[in-house]
């Protein structure tokens, strides 16, 4: 546990920024950057203002205990209410912002928020610069730094993660059974790979190449976890949410032709309509006691990506009057797109074959602001960068009817994104 649950009173201003158009990354120092992008709009930030870090909790918590959101929530609460706040845009993502990145376990280490002591968002044209610091009338010296061109990364070596692909498959087989025992309806196993290259990865340059080829998906960066996921685990504006499950994947095809062929497969496959199924019924029994309304369209679409298509359900709800996005993000994380069904079922059982600590990969990552607007993704498509190392994460739902080898080759799919961005030659 952080020894700073009270934060320190903050002074923070917000002004609008004219006539920039260049990308949000092009602001960011080298180091450790802060990003939440999609397409040309988003969150970018440096310095930390503050900052809580989160303990695992001890061995024998319920995996789907919720401590850390709530000691995350009573922190940024503490945080809003001690700052001194001068805020001349007023949109989401205005005013005090916190950055997170929370962990899948409660049992893991890796749960953070940040508070950048600059940062530069762009929402719909408007583009603002807030500054935070502990005197009211300063700059942090943060503010003006030398843009130091990006480095290129260099020659990118692989290895394989916690289990060989033989391993995994087996993982897979083994789950397989326990679903056709009757134990669980779904679990999502995940594996890892590892990459090393010959000097400190400069996120910088992974951030800009992941944004601009899945400009649908939320680019993101909090404290070393980097990525672009297409999961919105929810987008809080005033009492609107709305949310984004997927589950149900097939690669893209070669050709037009062999795309659209894979695309009505995935849409006709009855496995893959039980997998969207159960995640979209967990989001639903998670959501309905906050919500005063709640929208979800009875058939999935098609959503395609650069590397993969999904089965998509967007869900739009209003929230119940006190329901904060953190509340919102408790009581959803893990869906059983990147959990299972039963969820604690399916929790124990990854603990135990996946043989690797997920970390904040399917966890919750995004940001919250003053306001209580936020948008929060889920770690997918991603990697843990550490210096001149990168572990890749990539999983995939199993039922009765999945394949151990359809199964690999998912996850090879999903790998593309964070393998591509470590790898594309500069353009
Ligand atoms: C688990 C991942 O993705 C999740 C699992 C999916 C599936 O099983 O079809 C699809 C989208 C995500 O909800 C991942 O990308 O690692």
């Amino acid at each position: 546990m952080n020894s700073a649950l009270t934060p320190p009173e903050l002074a923070v201003r917000t002004v609008e920024l004219r006539g920039r158009a260049e990308s949000l990354v092009n602001h960011l120092p080298a180091g450790a950057p802060l990003a939440w992008l999609s397409g040309e709009d988003g969150l970018v930030g440096w310095g930390e203002a503050v900052r809580l870090d989160l303990g695992p909790r001890p061995e024998g918590t319920s995996p789907t205990d919720t401590a850390r959101f709530s000691d995350a929530a009573r922190w940024i609460e503490g945080l809003v209410a001690g700052a001194d706040v001068r805020d001349e845009v007023g949109l989401p993502g205005t005013g005090p912002v916190a950055f997170g990145t929370f962990t899948f376990a409660p049992t893991s280490p890796g749960t953070a928020l940040v508070v950048p002591r600059v940062l530069v968002g762009r929402k719909d044209g408007r583009t603002w610069l807030t500054t935070v610091t502990d005197t009211p009338g300063t700059h942090p010296p943060e503010l003006v730094h030398s843009r130091s061109p990006a480095r290129p990364i260099g020659p990118v070596t692989w290895r394989d993660g916690s289990l060989t692909p033989e391993q995994w498959k087996g993982a897979v087989a083994h789950t397989v059974s326990r679903i056709r025992d009757g134990r669980l309806d779904k679990a999502v196993l995940a594996r890892d790979a590892v990459a090393a290259t010959d000097g400190p990865i400069d996120v910088r340059v992974l951030l800009e190449r992941l944004r601009l080829r899945f400009p649908s998906c939320f680019t993101f960066s909090v404290d070393g976890m980097v990525g672009a996921t297409p999961e919105l685990l929810l987008r809080r504006e005033g009492d609107r949410l709305t949310s984004l499950v997927l589950a149900g994947t097939r690669p893209r095809g070669d050709d037009e032709e062999a795309d659209r062929a894979l695309g009505e497969d995935l849409m006709a496959s009855a496995k893959d309509d039980r997998e969207h199924h159960l995640a979209v019924e967990s989001l639903r029994t998670a959501l309905g006691p906050l919500a005063e309304e709640l929208d979800v369209p009875g058939t999935p679409h098609l959503l395609r990506l650069a590397n993969v298509q999904h089965l998509a359900t967007p869900v739009r709800a209003r929230l119940a009057d006190g329901v904060s996005a953190l509340d919102a993000v408790a009581a959803l994380h893990p869906t059983a797109a990147v959990g299972g069904t039963p969820t604690e079922t399916a929790m124990r059982l990854i603990a135990e074959v996946e043989g690797m600590d997920r970390g904040g990969y399917a966890g919750p990552v995004g940001w919250v602001d003053g306001a209580g607007n936020a948008e929060w993704g889920i770690a997918l498509r991603c990697a843990r960068v550490e210096g001149r190392n990168a572990r890749l994460y990539a999983g995939g739902g199993i039922v009765a009817g999945s394949d151990p080898d359809s199964e690999l080759a998912e996850t090879e799919s999903k790998f593309r994104v964070m393998r591509e961005a470590l790898t594309e030659p500069p353009a």
